[in-house]
């Protein structure tokens, strides 16, 4: 079977990366420390190269991971290997920090990559979770999470059918809680909005689905597929095989053009990986201390703070700027335990491709 590569994302700016006899492809899933890769001419399994595994020895951010683009190099004996990661336009990274069996947080230092080159990021929140009404600082958290992979991020407000009155209320407080991020209602169930989620993936981008379980992930990937790509909870309530058995396809193309990453790793991601993106989210509250009185102000009742200003005006909620806090002490926590040099070389480099696509407006729909 053939693909046109360009479905899946390949263009002029990844071509030009591509090292001469090789063969480009990407990785649709990595399977016991060998790659799943689709390239022009089909889907082949491909173990790594001497070049791959010499990186990845002094640095497991060199891994490939899925939606990495690659170079094949073809074998005197007639098969493929892994030869080279190209440069990733984005990365989530999941820094050396892991909770373990009885819940407390441990950290080795090393960078992990859990998915690569995903443009758009959608940030799923139900309107409603059980009896509780959506969680903001739960949207600030996983929205940081996307501006520091790099990728766009896009709220959705999932389940919107759950909810009739006050779904505008409740839309514009998540504008205020994602200030520049676009914003939408979706009603997997019944439609609404499926179809300009599908928008966002015109151009054959790649996206992810951030969200807590039960957010409706797996139901809205399904929508967009016009079919069952994905188990919902449902139907693995009814087996008995518990939560996280998506794992058949993990880089999924959708008929409508556009490819959704759907991993373990993706899917438990945001419990504690946050980082720079948290600025990003609280531009509003950044803005804001710029023009308090002293530069290093605290903004716990030094005079001339403009962020407690805003506080006693009501322009800036308060559940915002504790979110802010807790989210800047998290971070402090993360960067203190991760190997910062090395997080920094990695992001520098996307950092510079990243902005160059968004310049020429690749990110937006
Ligand atoms: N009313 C309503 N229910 C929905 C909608 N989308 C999903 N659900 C329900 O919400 C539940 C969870 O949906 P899933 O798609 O499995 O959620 P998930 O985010 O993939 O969850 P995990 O796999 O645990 O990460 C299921 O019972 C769905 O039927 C929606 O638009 N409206
Ligand atoms: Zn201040």
């Amino acid at each position: 079977m053939s693909h046109d590569l360009s479905l899946l994302g390949w263009n002029d700016l990844r071509a030009a990366e591509l090292p001469t006899d090789t063969v480009p492809a990407r990785v649709a899933r990595i399977d016991r420390g060998a790659a799943e890769v689709i390239t022009a001419d089909g889907q082949f399994h491909v173990k790594y190269g001497a070049r791959v595994r010499r990186a990845s020895a002094a640095d497991p951010v060199a891994l490939p991971c899925v939606g990495d683009w690659v170079a094949l190099r073809l074998l005197p004996e007639g098969r493929y290997e892994l030869d080279e990661v190209l440069p990733r336009t984005t990365a989530f990274i999941r820094g050396g920090v892991s909770r373990d069996s009885v819940g407390g947080l441990s950290g080795d230092g090393q960078g992990q990559v859990l998915a690569a080159n995903v443009d758009v990021v959608f940030v799923a929140e139900p309107s409603m979770h059980s009896t509780d009404f959506a969680d903001l600082g739960r949207i600030e958290r996983l929205v940081a999470l996307a501006w520091e992979s790099g990728g766009t991020p896009v709220v959705l407000v999932t389940k919107s059918d759950l909810f009739e009155d006050g779904l505008d209320e409740l839309l514009a407080d998540v504008r205020v809680a994602a200030p520049g991020v676009d914003v939408h209602a979706v009603s997997s169930l019944q439609g609404e909005g499926v179809a300009l989620v599908g928008d966002y993936l015109a151009g054959s981008r790649t996206a992810v689905i951030l969200g807590a379980s039960g957010a409706g992930k797996s139901t809205l990937v399904n929508a967009l597929a016009g079919g069952s790509v994905m188990e919902t909870q449902r139907v693995r309530a009814a087996d008995g095989r518990g939560r996280h058995t998506t794992v058949h396809r993990e880089l999924i193309p959708l008929p409508g053009g556009g490819l959704v990453i759907d991993t373990p790793g993706i899917r438990r991601i945001g419990l504690y990986d946050i980082g720079e993106g948290v600025d990003l989210v609280f531009s509003d509250i950044e803005a804001l201390a710029e023009r308090c009185r002293f530069g290093d102000c605290g903004h716990s009742g030094e005079p001339g703070c403009a962020v407690l200003a805003a506080l006693e005006s009501g322009e800036l909620p308060e559940r915002r700027l504790e979110s802010w806090r807790k989210l800047q002490r998290e971070a402090a926590w993360m960067a203190s335990r991760t190997d910062a040099r090395l997080r920094k070389e990695q992001q520098n480099k996307w950092k510079v491709i990243t902005k160059e696509m968004r310049r020429s407006g690749r990110n937006r729909p």
